[in-house]
């Protein structure tokens, strides 16, 4: 199944900029290690936001709110979700 994932990350205000950078770094080798297997399709920054639309294909909710769950910025997110379905308009293969 496909979703379409917004993630608003809020950084902490009192965490050092040091310990923050860690997390980001953690949160990079997951977000790649997705990529790399499939599920984590596209990632996009929205312009002039800490902000990310990201297209997840995976075997359904279960699977999604475990991946987003284990995310190192999880506790800074904010997420929105839409699950999406072939549209009768695309082309083959779209
Ligand atoms: O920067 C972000 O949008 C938040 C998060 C999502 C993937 C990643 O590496 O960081």
């Amino acid at each position: 199944m496909l979703y379409l994932v917004r993630m608003d990350v809020t950084p902490p205000r009192d965490m050092p900029e040091e310990e923050f950078s860690r997390i980001k770094a953690r949160e990079k080798e997951y977000a790649l290690g997705l990529q790399r297997d499939g599920r984590w399709r596209h990632i996009w920054r929205v312009v002039g936001q800490y902000s990310n639309y990201s297209i997840f294909d995976v075997s359904g909710n279960d699977e999604l709110h475990q991946i987003l769950q284990d995310l190192p910025l999880y506790p800074y997110m904010t997420i929105a979700v839409t699950p999406l379905a072939a549209h009768p308009s695309a082309l083959p293969g779209q």
